[in-house]
C-alpha cells in the first residue's frame, strides 16, 4: 500500500505553549483514519499544518509522495478541506459554487460542469443544485461544503467535526456518505469527538493528548483488550462519589468508574452479578434509576487513554459548535 500522507516529527509551538510536539505518523491511500482528543489535544493545530494554513516549526509533512513541508501551497493543491464554517457563497446556487470551486484549481468548464453534476448526485442534492446555497439546510450546506472538498480530488480530504451542529437525521447521513466516499476510494482524515461516530466510521484511530501521540491502533486491536470484559453501566437519581471507596472494597474484583457524579461504570473479567450490585446500592441508600449492560465500547478505551470522560467532552463541544 502506499501512502497519501507521511509526517515526521512535526512540532508547532506558541509563546509558552507546544500545541504539537513532535508527532509522526502515516495514513495511507484508501484509509479512513481518526484523529482523536480532548479539547486543546492539538488537533487543530496538526490540521492546519497539514493543509497548509500554518507552518510547522520543525518536521516534515509529504502528501501524496510530494515534501510540503516548506511549500504549504502545493498542500492546499493536494487536499481538500472542509472547514467548520463553509466557505462557500450564500448568492451562488449549489451548482455554481461547485464550479466555482472547480475554476479556482484551474479545471476546465466542461470538466467542471460533470464534476460539478457527478458530486451533486453523488450527494442527493441534484434537485436542490439550482438553489441558492444560502438557502439550503444546515446539513445540506455540509454536503454541499464536502462536495467542494473534493472536487479537485485531492489525495486526501480533512474533515473536522463533520457531523458537529447539525440534526440526527442529517449527521446520519452524512456517516454514510462519509463511508460511501471511503469504500469509493477517497482517502480520509476525520476529528470527531463522537467517539462511537469514529468507532464505526474508521479502520485506524491516533489518539492525541497535549500535542503527543499516544496510541495509534486499529480499531479492532484498539478493542481487543475489552472483549473479554463484561461492562456494567449504572445511573442514579442521587450522588455516587462518595460510595465509590466502599463500592471497591466489597466487590475487590470489580472496577468500578465515575461518569459524572451519578454514573458509575462497573468492569470485571467474569460476569457482572447485577442484581447484587443493584440492591447493594440501594442499601447504601442508592436511588437507582438504571442498571444497563453495555458492550464494550471504543469510548472505554479513550476515558483509559486520555483520562477524560467522553461525555464531558461531548458536552464541553457541543457548547462551543451548537447542537449534533
Ligand atoms: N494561535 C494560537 N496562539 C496561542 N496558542 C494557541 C494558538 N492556537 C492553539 N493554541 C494552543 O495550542 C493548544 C492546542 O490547540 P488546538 O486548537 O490545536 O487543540 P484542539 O485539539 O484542536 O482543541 P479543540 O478540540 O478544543 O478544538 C491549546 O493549548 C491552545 O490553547
Amino acid at each position: 500500500m502506499t501512502d497519501a500522507l507521511i509526517v515526521k516529527d512535526m512540532a508547532k509551538r506558541f509563546e509558552k505553549i507546544d500545541a504539537v510536539s513532535g508527532i509522526s505518523f502515516r495514513v495511507q491511500k484508501g484509509e479512513l483514519f481518526g484523529f482523536l482528543g480532548p479539547n486543546g489535544a492539538g488537533k487543530t493545530t496538526t490540521i492546519n499544518m497539514l493543509t497548509g494554513l500554518a507552518r510547522p516549526d520543525t518536521g516534515t509533512v509529504r502528501i501524496g509522495g510530494i515534501d510540503c513541508t516548506d511549500n504549504p501551497r502545493a498542500a492546499q493543491h493536494l487536499v481538500g478541506v472542509v472547514p467548520d464554517e463553509s466557505n462557500l457563497y450564500a448568492e451562488l446556487t449549489g451548482f455554481d459554487n461547485l464550479c466555482f470551486c472547480a475554476a479556482l484549481y484551474g479545471i476546465g468548464k466542461a470538466e467542471r460542469q460533470t464534476r460539478a453534476r457527478t458530486l451533486l448526485e453523488t450527494f442527493g442534492l441534484t434537485e436542490a443544485a439550482g438553489r441558492k446555497f444560502g438557502k439550503y439546510s444546515k446539513g445540506m450546506k455540509r454536503k454541499l461544503t464536502i462536495a467542494a472538498g473534493i472536487i479537485h480530488q485531492p489525495e486526501i480530504l480533512f474533515l473536522d467535526e463533520p457531523t458537529t451542529g447539525i440534526d440526527v437525521a442529517s449527521a446520519r447521513q452524512l456517516r454514510q456518505l462519509i463511508a460511501d466516499l471511503n469504500r469509493n476510494g477517497t482517502t480520509i482524515f476525520l476529528t470527531t469527538h463522537y467517539i462511537e461516530e469514529a468507532e464505526r466510521l474508521c479502520g485506524r484511530i491516533a489518539f492525541i493528548v497535549s500535542g503527543r501521540i499516544v496510541r495509534i491502533d486499529t480499531v479492532e486491536n484498539l478493542l481487543q483488550p475489552l472483549q473479554e470484559k463484561h461492562v456494567v453501566r449504572i445511573t442514579c437519581a442521587n450522588p455516587l462519589t462518595h460510595r465509590r471507596q466502599i463500592l471497591s472494597e466489597t466487590f475487590p474484583d470489580l472496577k468500578f468508574t465515575l461518569s459524572g457524579q451519578d454514573v458509575i461504570q462497573v468492569e470485571s473479567d467474569g460476569i457482572v452479578r447485577v442484581g447484587t450490585l443493584v440492591r447493594f446500592l440501594e442499601d447504601q441508600g442508592a436511588e437507582v434509576l438504571e442498571a444497563r449492560r453495555m458492550r464494550p465500547s471504543l469510548e472505554n478505551i479513550f476515558v483509559r487513554i486520555t483520562g477524560i470522560e467522553a461525555e464531558a467532552m461531548r458536552r464541553e463541544k457541543e457548547k462551543k459548535g451548537g447542537e449534533p
